[in-house]
């Protein structure tokens, strides 16, 4: 029962143990992994197995959350009509003013030629207590296409989202990733219609996916462009899929993060903006998370005689990681919701503050939810 694993998590709460409670897109299972002690496990060489929580920069070392237990629950397809837009998001002059000066700064850099695109993000504080369990559960009922996960370590801390982005997903040596950019507000019913701003944005990223994987891999495959939805936002999405060679799993993750979807081109110089001139710590937002090395046992030929002879089964590793978007993390008395977007040389800053209000909307929709 999936009350169950919301009792369960709440129980770690309160006895000050990791967990995490984890959806996936258009699943209808609750997944819980729950660890019986307080230590905090790092991922080494991603040839761990646990749930794997990364921040953006992996100067840090991720987190492993080990599967001491884990719980499956069927949970209901709530899925609350997203078709109208509610500007919920709180207007604060100076946060606006420090933003816009932000992007103007990345706008010169950019014409002088250092950078192509560099995603800047700003930390909305929210001084607010809530139940964590609460604001998960409307996650849950407003997103069933996203990935939507609370996350908690007493030692680190409480992160909810839901992202609708794949970092890199792999069975055996088959992989799957995307290049995702690209926003406009869903409030239309037709499809959006994008400018050559957002192609070209989107088309870096794909670029430097392809770029990047190409000497990680034995073979790779794009499709066409297409637009998705995410909550009450678009995108514009390619997807790429590949096998790699086997063990390659960790250096092709290596190659992926961070993309430009999250950090920029040159990756270098992206990455030094973003620290030098962002004011503040992005932490575990835009980094990753999720399945790590998850074992599944197929049977082989099921027709063949002594098929219950080990030498007929094979065990293939599983991991299906996300971006950490759309996310937020919860403290004892506020609440931070993080937001970003892609900047080029054709952005304007009152648009790119805009988009970041949009993008907010996904979480404090979860949080005005009753
Ligand atoms: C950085 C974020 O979104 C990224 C993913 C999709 C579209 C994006 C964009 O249009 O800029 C961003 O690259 C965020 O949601 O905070």
């Amino acid at each position: 029962m999936v009350q169950e694993l919301f009792d369960r998590a709440s129980a770690n709460l309160n006895n000050e143990l990791p967990f995490v409670l984890y959806r996936k897109p258009n699943e209808a299972v609750l997944n819980g992994v729950f660890q019986k002690d307080n230590q905090i496990y790092s991922v080494v060489d991603f040839s761990e197995t646990g749930f794997v929580f990364a921040p953006f920069d992996l100067g840090s070392q991720p987190i492993l959350l080990k599967t001491d237990e884990i719980i499956k629950a069927p949970i209901e397809h709530m899925g609350i009509s997203l078709a109208i837009v509610d500007e919920i998001s709180l207007l604060n002059e100076s946060e606006k003013a420090d933003y816009l000066i932000l992007i103007t700064k990345a706008l010169k850099v950019i014409n002088e030629g250092e950078l192509d695109k560099v995603v800047l993000s700003r930390e909305i504080v929210i001084n607010d207590e809530v139940s964590p369990i609460n604001l998960f559960q409307n996650v849950l009922d407003i997103y069933p296409q996203a990935f939507c996960y609370i996350w908690h370590h007493p030692k680190v801390g409480t992160w909810i989202g839901a992202t609708p982005e794949i970092l890199l997903k792999s069975r055996g040596t088959q992989f799957t990733t995307m290049s995702l950019a690209g926003t406009q507000s869903s409030n239309e019913f037709s499809k959006p219609k994008w400018s050559e701003k957002e192609l070209n944005e989107q088309q870096v990223v794909t670029d430097y996916i392809l770029d990047a994987l190409k000497n990680e891999v034995v073979s790779l495959k794009v499709s066409e462009v297409t637009s998705i939805e995410a909550g009450q936002l678009w995108h514009l999405r390619t997807e790429i899929n590949g096998v790699f060679a086997p063990n390659k799993f960790g250096d092709v993750l290596r190659a992926l993060h961070p993309t430009p979807a999250v950090c920029g081109t040159p990756i270098i110089n992206a990455k030094k903006f973003i620290d030098e001139n962002e004011n503040y710590e992005r932490s575990f937002y835009t980094g990753f998370l999720g399945e790590l090395n998850f074992s599944t046992e197929l049977a082989r030929n099921k027709n063949r005689r002594n098929q219950e002879n080990s030498a007929y089964r094979s065990v293939v590793k599983n991991s299906e990681l996300f971006v950490n978007l759309r996310c937020m993390q919860i403290r004892k008395d506020t609440i931070s919701i993080y937001v970003g977007g892609g900047i080029t040389s054709d952005s304007r800053p009152e648009s790119e503050w805009n988009e970041t209000v949009l993008k907010s909307n996904t979480m404090f929709r979860v949080l005005n939810h009753k």
